[in-house]
């Protein structure tokens, strides 16, 4: 199984020391950066948008993942693609023709994933999961961060983890909302491999090495 990865979500990050926080990022043991984007519709918050990603993307070494909470996400594709997006999720919720958008984002140079809220059937993703490099779970109901954990999210790592080894897939599962060190464990044998942490990361005093432990315990 490939390495399990970690994402630091920017939404946590000090908006005022944007250029340290991501050197922090780039200097630690972190993969990607996880980048939320919220339009104050899909979901009942607005974070920010193209400037702030490329602002971050000038200084950042590794990918950006790039998780859309948009209505209508096919209108913006190609925009977070030229200001550095490397991979894109969309929402199942969001987009009508959701084969049609995961082309256009490949179209667009980027790796394609989808998104699911809290209590959206994994199995919705059964025609679709060939076309996805990556699924992601929300583990809370998106729109904020500093959110508990749900507990339902195991089992529907479990599910849809079985989903893809029965299509003989090597989908990469996200978990995004509440991830610590207290679930990453857990959900490593449930099945995930990709974990997105904002507060638990940035609220710590030793981010560098908050992130070294979620590392370290993902893929012990
Ligand atoms: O998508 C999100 C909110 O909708 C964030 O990525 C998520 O909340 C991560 O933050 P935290 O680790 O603080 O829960």
């Amino acid at each position: 199984m490939a390495s399990k990865l970690i994402a630091p979500s920017m939404l946590a990050a000090d908006f005022g020391n944007l250029q340290r926080d991501t050197e922090m990022v780039n200097n630690s043991d972190a993969d990607w950066f996880h980048i939320d984007v919220m339009d104050g519709h899909f979901v009942p918050n607005i974070s920010y948008g193209m400037p702030v990603i490329q602002a971050i993307k000038k200084h950042a070494t590794k990918p950006l993942d790039v998780h859309l909470m948009i209505e209508k996400p096919e209108r913006y594709i190609e925009e977070f693609a030229k200001v550095g997006a490397d991979i894109i999720t969309v929402h199942h919720e969001s987009t009508v023709h959701l084969h049609r958008t995961l082309t256009q984002i490949e179209d667009a140079g980027c790796k394609a994933g989808v998104v699911l809220n809290l209590t959206t059937p994994v199995s919705v993703l059964e025609d679709i999961l060939p076309k996805c490099y990556m699924v992601l779970l929300m583990s809370i109901n998106p729109g904020f961060g500093g959110q508990k954990f749900e507990d339902i999210t195991y089992n529907r790592v479990k599910k849809l983890r079985k989903m893809i080894t029965e299509q003989g897939l090597n989908t990469r599962i996200e978990i995004d909302g509440g991830v610590t060190n207290k679930n990453i464990k857990k959900l490593v044998e449930a099945g995930a491999d990709v974990f997105v942490a904002g507060s638990h990361v940035f609220k710590s005093t030793n981010q560098t090495e908050t992130i070294k432990e979620l590392k370290t315990l993902a893929n012990s």
